[in-house]
């Protein structure tokens, strides 16, 4: 039987930024590859390119050179549409800022991956009970994001990231929002949750309190990857 693909392989990706003031490149030649069912952090100082290159793994900026394959698929000779439709099908985020919908309940906010995947109201109802249960929320079901603290808005951000079982989860500083207990909770919970569903963890993160939940951490200065460790988990 052959391997599965990498769940992430990047090889030589550029990214330049035109701006004002001139040309700045933020990715200047990034190799790195992550395995199935792997948890591999990427750290970095300020500026050093993470964010421009979890948004090229995640399909929402496209590289200048190089490429950048996920699951297998390189998203840029997918095309708009079908990559589109490959990242809500594969792909989850959780986001530093939660980023729930304020006007739906936790529910609802949850049932959205689901809704846009094709899936019925009544199995996105479903799916959004059982996702919530599985992150401790059962009974907050009907609540609006404002009426929850930070650590449980995280919680609900995590239900409806691991909703649609992705087999990629990309998350930019999910902790760092959050004290230190409730963020070593909250990773618990994530790493958790994806290895029982066999999904792969690619976590930003500038906070070194939760760097032993990584398998491996690769680090990055100055647009390239300079170092890739394993971590402590
Ligand atoms: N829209 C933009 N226009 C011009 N330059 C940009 C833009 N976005 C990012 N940059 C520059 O590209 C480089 C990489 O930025 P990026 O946001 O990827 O870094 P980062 O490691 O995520 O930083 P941080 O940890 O502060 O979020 C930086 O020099 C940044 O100033």
């Amino acid at each position: 039987m052959t391997p599965p693909p990498p769940a992430v392989c990047c090889r030589a990706l550029t990214r330049s930024y035109h701006a004002a003031a001139g040309v700045v490149p933020a990715l200047r030649g990034v190799d790195l590859e992550v395995a199935p069912g792997e948890v591999m952090f990427l750290v970095g100082p300020s500026g050093c390119g993470k964010t421009t290159l979890i948004s090229i793994v995640a399909g929402v900026m496209t590289p200048d050179g190089g490429s950048c394959a996920v699951l297998g698929r390189d998203l840029a000779t997918l095309g708009g549409g079908a990559g589109a439709a490959f990242r809500r099908r594969h792909v989850g985020f959780v986001f530093q800022a939660f980023n729930l919908v304020p006007t739906l309940t936790a529910a609802e906010n949850v049932g959205v991956p689901l809704l846009l995947n094709g899936a019925g109201q009544a199995a996105a109802i479903r799916g959004a009970t059982e996702a919530l249960a599985a992150v401790g929320l059962a009974d907050r079901a009907g609540q609006l994001p404002r009426e929850l603290s930070g650590g449980q808005q995280q919680r609900v951000a995590i239900a409806r990231a691991l909703v649609h079982r992705p087999r990629l989860l990309v998350c930019d500083e999910p902790t760092s929002a959050l004290d230190h207990r409730t963020g070593q909770e909250i990773m618990e919970l994530l790493r958790g949750l994806a290895g029982r569903h066999g999904s792969t963890l690619l976590v930003v993160t500038h906070d070194h309190r939760i760097f032993g939940f990584a398998d491996r951490i690769a680090e990055m200065d100055d647009g390239r990857i300079v170092t890739v460790r394993t971590g402590a988990a």
